[in-house]
């Protein structure tokens, strides 16, 4: 499959939920499979917190593909013989669509704390924005996990007539206290760290040695996508074997693991990206500017298909079984799959293999 990002500009203004404009903007985004004639055979792809528009296929030279290759490809769930999937970077990110590091205008200097705080619901409208670019007013679905969930759920609400299909995986309605403050911890590691600097480093800083309160925070987060049973069966009680356990900074492996990931996390991921993503995650409220979430759901009119984790310590499936009762109550047509998992909320990048049949039955 070949992969290529391409970058659409755009000199209209996006309008926030804020009441602030984000003008200019670019989005960065990938394309896999072929668009038909009718334009009728889309799929857009949202990522979470830290993904990007690479979901599928393998770049040259890299060790690993992008994050949902398992389901993208031919032959797989999200069959790019039959599909033309969209997947595209969210504003706020890092990874090639306007953030937080972009160059602002006129002065040129990047925003740092100057950029607007974004929304879920400003994600999804300057995907729209893309989309229409494309030609593309319809697709066949939505797909997403995690804050990709989100966004798949605010494209039903906001956008009725839009899709066929939503899928939404290990989501919710309406982020709670208990994921904002697992958030906070990563926030309030990144401010405090003095190599921040108030958000005035330099684009490169963190290449080689990246920012401490973006390694701690994001243990934090890390430990939020496993779960008890995962680490048991993971790394059990191991130690390091050549660490001393009574050595005071000997490591049990699971120590290990979240030192290793998180270090790597901070060379690549830009520390103002993820406060601005992680405020977009704790300010989804699918309910926000509509009566009430009863309000919200009944306007959906896609067919709507909800999946959880039953290990998800993030997103509990109770939240996903709240908004599958209320299309329930309203007549509307919806699935909810609760996926028997020990792995945590992050099985839906991991354990492919237990829901990607469901995945393609909903997209026959
Ligand atoms: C959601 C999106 O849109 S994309 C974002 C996806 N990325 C993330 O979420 C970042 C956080 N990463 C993760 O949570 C996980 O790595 C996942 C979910 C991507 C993959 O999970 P798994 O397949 O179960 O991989 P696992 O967690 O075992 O391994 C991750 C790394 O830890 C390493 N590791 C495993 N055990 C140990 C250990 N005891 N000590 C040190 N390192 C270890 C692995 O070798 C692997 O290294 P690599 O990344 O260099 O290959
Ligand atoms: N582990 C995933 C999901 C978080 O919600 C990520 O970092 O994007």
């Amino acid at each position: 499959m070949k992969i290529e990002t391409k970058t659409a500009h755009f000199s209209s203004p996006l309008y926030l939920e804020s009441g602030r404009i984000l003008e200019p903007y670019e989005i960065a985004y990938e394309t896999y499979g072929e668009l038909n004639e009718e334009k009728s055979n889309v799929i857009l792809v949202c990522h979470a917190l830290s993904g990007s528009h690479h979901a599928a296929g393998t770049y040259e030279g890299d060790r690993k593909p992008g994050w949902w290759d398992g389901l993208i490809g031919d032959g797989k769930a999200i069959d790019t013989t039959r599909y033309f999937v969209i997947c595209t970077n969210v504003i706020g990110s890092c990874f090639g669509s306007t953030g937080p590091m972009s160059e602002s205008y006129p002065s040129l200097e990047p925003y740092r704390l100057k950029f607007p705080v974004v929304t879920i619901k400003d994600m999804i409208r300057a995907q729209m924005h893309l989309l229409s670019d494309l030609g593309i007013y319809h697709v066949r679905a939505v797909i997403g996990g995690s804050m990709g969930g989100m966004q798949a759920l605010q494209f039903a609400v906001d956008y009725p007539n839009f899709a066929d299909d939503i899928i939404s995986l290990a989501a919710t309605y309406a982020t709670r206290p208990w994921t904002i403050a697992f958030n906070k911890v990563a926030v309030e590691a990144i401010r405090r760290d003095p190599r921040f600097k108030h958000g005035n480093y330099a684009k490169d800083d963190f290449k080689e040695e990246g920012l401490d309160g973006l390694a701690v925070g994001r243990i934090a987060g890390h430990i939020s996508y496993l779960s008890p049973d995962s680490m048991d069966e993971k790394f059990g009680r191991n130690y390091v074997s050549n660490d001393g356990l009574f050595e005071l900074f000997g490591r049990y492996e699971v120590e290990r693991y979240m030192e290793y990931n998180t270090n790597n996390f901070s060379t690549i991921f830009d520390p103002l990206s993820y406060l601005y993503i992680v405020k977009a995650i704790n300010t989804f409220n699918l309910s926000r500017g509509y009566d009430s979430l009863y309000d919200a759901v009944s306007r959906i009119k896609a067919r709507v298909h909800l999946v959880s984790f039953s290990s998800d310590y993030l997103f509990f499936p109770s939240e996903m079984e709240h908004i599958a009762k209320m299309l329930e109550r309203n007549g509307q047509e919806y699935t909810y799959l609760e996926v028997e998992s020990s792995y945590g909320h992050d099985a839906f990048l991991v354990e492919l293999d237990k829901f990607d049949q469901h995945i393609k039955d909903v997209l026959k």
